[in-house]
């Protein structure tokens, strides 16, 4: 039986770093993934595919608007260039992912559905079976379908089935409000589909800032139909088009005709099969993976990272995790993740970024804070693009000291990253106005924020009563 220092179970964003990190350090690893080509959801299901989707579709949005100078745009959207631009995106990123690239580290990778025939024992498809010191669980997750009456009969979309459509989709229903369903959501609508947006929560962007959510919302409800407190109960497929009948929390219920129904509502981890307990590792009733800080399951030589582990599921997290596993599990060390500086953004335009606490988590914890915020139609940039719609939000400690930030706005995912550099290395709000930002562009937003944190200090309390004595003494 062959032996590793490493085994990495599943080729995502979480494994591949972990696989990449222990071999670049000299450890014998092996990576098994079940797919053909490594890459895991974010590349091949998840975040590339929709990115290149959003691109598109807010070209062709945007372009409609030349009409306000007299262009004009006629034409329907050609699913097949479209699918081509995805499959582009997806291709020229897998080169990086690729099973060669990682042969050439030196990992040995193996093709293959891996599961626990002990705690330091992998078999791949019940054939071969490899031991390991230390394991990586890195098997991500996969849409969670809630039972509905006819769904699965009469047909509906993932993630996973909706970046190959052949056929534009003239209406689209899309159940569930997180990310992926705002983001898809928004991505077909401006591509010309009408389309339906299904919550079961009263609002969107529940996890946002209340001041995000309640922008980013308003500004979708312009371009989706929403519905809220509702969900849906029933499907059925009448010739060409689905009926699909919703029902709201207050009892009653509503029916709407669709071409295909998006299922996005949630995520269940990918900890079924594995026949974990012949490792002895424990689950949560929703099957994610539980880890301490160091990312050990409660068999502490068995690691598990990414979203199979129930923290934050994002690319950059199962990443960062992975990372952090390299450390602990090939140097032994004993690093902590830190969730606290870990940014994400929901890429609807405009974008809707998150650093941190919330307003309402800090009133929940009876923090004492300070609120600075900038709207864009302050921002000259902004103002001069037409984008106004956004603003940036600030939270600080006493001291000044960062706690959350949040920001709607175009570019937000980019022009908000010097707030994360500056809460990461626990610098106060002011350091970002010393910061010098090329006239006119969009970060300047973040220095016109910080700045209002030096108006308030030199404005307020004894320093002016001190600096007008100076004056007066200095003249
Ligand atoms: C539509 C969509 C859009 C998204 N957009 C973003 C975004 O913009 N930004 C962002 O940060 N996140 C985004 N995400 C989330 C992101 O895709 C995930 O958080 C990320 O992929 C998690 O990485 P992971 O390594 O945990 O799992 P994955 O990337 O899913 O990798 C797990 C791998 O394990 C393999 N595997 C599973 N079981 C086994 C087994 N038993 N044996 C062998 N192999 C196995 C799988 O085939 C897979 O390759 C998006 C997700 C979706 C669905
Ligand atoms: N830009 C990004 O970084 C990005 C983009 C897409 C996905 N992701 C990641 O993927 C994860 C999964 O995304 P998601 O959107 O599937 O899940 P989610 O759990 O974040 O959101 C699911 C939504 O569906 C609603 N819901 C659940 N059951 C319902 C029902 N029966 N009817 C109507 N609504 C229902 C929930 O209230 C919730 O708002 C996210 O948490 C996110 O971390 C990230």
């Amino acid at each position: 039986m062959t032996s590793y220092d490493l085994i990495v179970l599943g080729g995502g964003a979480g494994g591949l770093t972990a696989a990449a990190g222990a071999s670049s350090l000299g450890a014998k690893v092996a990576l098994i993934e079940k797919d053909e080509q490594p890459g895991g959801d974010c590349l091949h299901f998840g975040c590339v595919p929709s990115k290149a989707l959003i691109k598109v579709a807010n070209d062709i949005y945007k372009a409609g608007r030349l009409e306000e100078y007299g262009f004009s745009r006629s034409g329907h959207v050609k699913m097949d260039k479209i699918n081509e631009r995805i499959k582009h995106a997806i291709s020229s990123i897998q080169e990086h992912d690729s099973i060669e690239r990682f042969e050439k580290m030196g990992v040995d990778v193996y093709t293959g559905f891996g599961s626990f025939v002990s705690k330091n024992e992998i078999a791949i498809d019940q054939k071969v079976t490899i031991k390991g010191k230390r394991i990586v669980i890195a098997t991500g997750s996969r849409p969670m379908v809630p039972q509905i009456e006819g769904l699965k009969e009469s047909g509906f979309l993932t993630n996973k089935t909706i970046f190959n459509l052949t056929k534009f989709p003239s209406r689209l229903a899309v159940a569930g409000g997180g990310p992926i369903g705002v983001e898809l959501a928004q991505a077909f609508a401006r591509l010309g589909s009408d389309v339906t947006l299904i919550e079961r929560e009263p609002r969107l962007y529940g996890k946002e800032d209340s001041d995000a959510a309640e922008l980013a919302q308003s500004l979708l409800e312009k371009e989706l139909n929403l519905r809220f407190n509702a969900s849906v109960k029933k499907v059925e497929q009448h010739n060409t088009e689905k009926k699909i009948t919703l029902e709201y929390k207050d009892g009653s219920a509503e029916s709407i005709f669709a071409d295909h129904i998006l299922i996005a509502t949630g995520r269940v981890p990918n900890s079924d099969n594995l026949f974990l307990e012949k490792a002895g590792v424990k689950t949560d009733n929703r099957g994610m993976i539980k880890v301490n800080g160091h990312m050990q399951t409660n068999i502490p030589t068995i690691y598990a990272v990414g979203d199979v582990n129930g923290a934050l599921p994002f690319t950059h997290v199962a990443s960062s995790e992975g990372q952090l596993v390299v450390q602990n599990a090939v140097l032994g060390l004993k690093r902590k993740m830190d969730y606290a500086n870990m940014p994400w953004v929901i890429y609807t335009d405009p974008e809707v970024f998150h650093l941190g606490e919330t307003e309402d988590e800090l009133k929940s914890r009876q923090a004492i804070y300070h609120v600075y915020k900038t709207p864009l139609n302050e921002v000259d940039r902004f103002v001069a693009d037409h984008h106004t719609d956004g603003f940036v939000k600030i939270l600080t400690d006493r001291k000044g000291y960062i706690l959350g930030a949040h920001a709607v706005g175009e570019g937000a995912g980019d022009f908000m990253q010097e707030v994360v550099f500056a809460k990461q290395q626990k610098l106060k709000i002011g350091s970002l106005s010393q910061v010098v930002h090329p006239y006119p562009n969009h970060a300047a937003a973040v220095q016109i924020t910080s700045n209002s944190y030096w108006r308030e200090k030199l404005f307020k309390g004894i320093v002016p009563k001190i600096l007008k004595r100076y004056i007066s003494i200095f003249r």
